[in-house]
């Protein structure tokens, strides 16, 4: 690493200036918190990760689940009141799980599972030390890319409205089927279309927005996706400038941003990295920046993991499938860890 920056703007400049080549790492939810930027010192890219002998695993238990799933299941009731007396249209809430392990999780292993696990997905490892702290990682693999430029190219992958996967297939066809013609998800994916076509509109020529989304798998959940590509009116913006104008969408926020973002707030408080963006930008402009979810934050020592998953809440959401969605969600890093069973004894 060479060089660390905490903010968005310093690390624009330093790629526009040209002091810095590339930069890479996490921007959180909040525009106003701490990024975890770095300009690495040496770029590898298409490298598969070197093959390693599988770390040894300590037991994992539960330590908390912020909030409860009770209470989770509370929170979404109350969103769906405010969504029904028109104070917003969509609202995402999220719960964490923390975990203790008796021995110290090796992050480099836990990124080795998700990546084997789902060659797809852009899995991910920001170092989150600062300079008074060192150690802390944030691990995950992500399914939905916020912006992506390659010279005037603009593309984006938003997701929205989810079901989980089945072992059986019969089942788990048909929950592809479901989601593909639920009315409720489909509104879901429409409030993430509809505010990154305007967000794209001003940004770029021959926008391509297909009419209806695709259903994508991951390993542990189907989702509703739209592909969208156009090509950059200016191209000054980089893919940096380019997350930091997209992040929040609906997909991790709700509709309008604002009043969601103040629900968040009041419901949640701080989300810190957890649904914010991670990836990369060089000195070109060119880039990629994925949803930071399907993640978790291990600490330093390594005996603490907090993992986190949301929904999105709209006008007929269900709080019991809502909580039931969460806990699908926090299986792509339970999976990773071998300890699937241990939400699901407990949700
Ligand atoms: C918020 C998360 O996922 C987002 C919410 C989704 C939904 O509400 O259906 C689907 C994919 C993501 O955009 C998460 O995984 O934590």
């Amino acid at each position: 690493m060479r060089r660390r920056f905490d903010d968005t703007d310093s690390a624009i400049s330093a790629l526009r200036d040209g002091t810095t080549r590339i930069i890479a790492g996490a921007l959180p939810f909040d525009h106003s918190n701490r990024c975890a930027l770095i300009e690495p010192s040496a770029v590898s890219r298409n490298s598969p990760l070197p093959g390693r002998t599988p770390a040894t695993r300590g037991t994992l238990r539960i330590r908390s689940s912020e909030p409860t799933p009770d209470e989770h299941a509370r929170r979404v009731g109350k969103a769906v009141a405010m969504i029904r007396s028109g104070e917003l249209e969509k609202v995402v809430l999220a719960r964490r799980l923390v975990l203790e392990s008796t021995v110290p999780i090796d992050p480099i292993d836990v990124l080795d599972r998700l990546v084997r696990r789902d060659h797809a997905s852009n899995g991910y490892l920001v170092d989150l030390s600062t300079s008074h702290t060192a150690g802390p990682v944030l691990v995950g693999s992500s399914p939905e890319v916020l912006i992506r430029r390659s010279g005037r190219t603009v593309s984006c992958f938003p997701l929205a409205g989810s079901a989980p996967r089945s072992s059986d297939p019969l089942k788990d066809r048909a929950h592809a089927r479901m989601l593909r013609g639920s009315g409720k998800d489909l509104r879901e994916h429409a409030f993430v279309v509809d505010s990154v076509r305007a967000a794209l509109a001003e940004l770029c020529v021959n926008l391509q927005i297909p009419a209806g989304p695709d259903v994508i798998a991951t390993p542990q959940m189907w989702h509703l996706g739209t592909a969208i590509s156009g090509e950059l009116r200016d191209p000054e913006l980089t893919a940096l400038d380019l997350a930091r104008q997209m992040h929040p969408t609906p997909a991790v926020c709700g509709t309008p941003r604002t009043a969601a973002q103040g629900a968040i707030a009041d419901i949640e408080g701080d989300r810190g990295l957890y649904a914010g963006a991670v990836g990369w930008c060089d000195a070109a402009g060119d880039g990629e920046w994925m949803v930071t979810i399907r993640c978790a934050e291990i600490s330093a020592d390594g005996r603490t993991l907090v993992a986190f998953a949301g929904g999105g809440i709209v006008a007929d959401s269900d709080p019991t499938q809502e909580l039931a969605e969460t806990t699908a969600k926090f299986g792509t890093i339970l999976d990773a860890l071998d300890a699937r069973g241990l939400e699901r004894r407990r949700a």
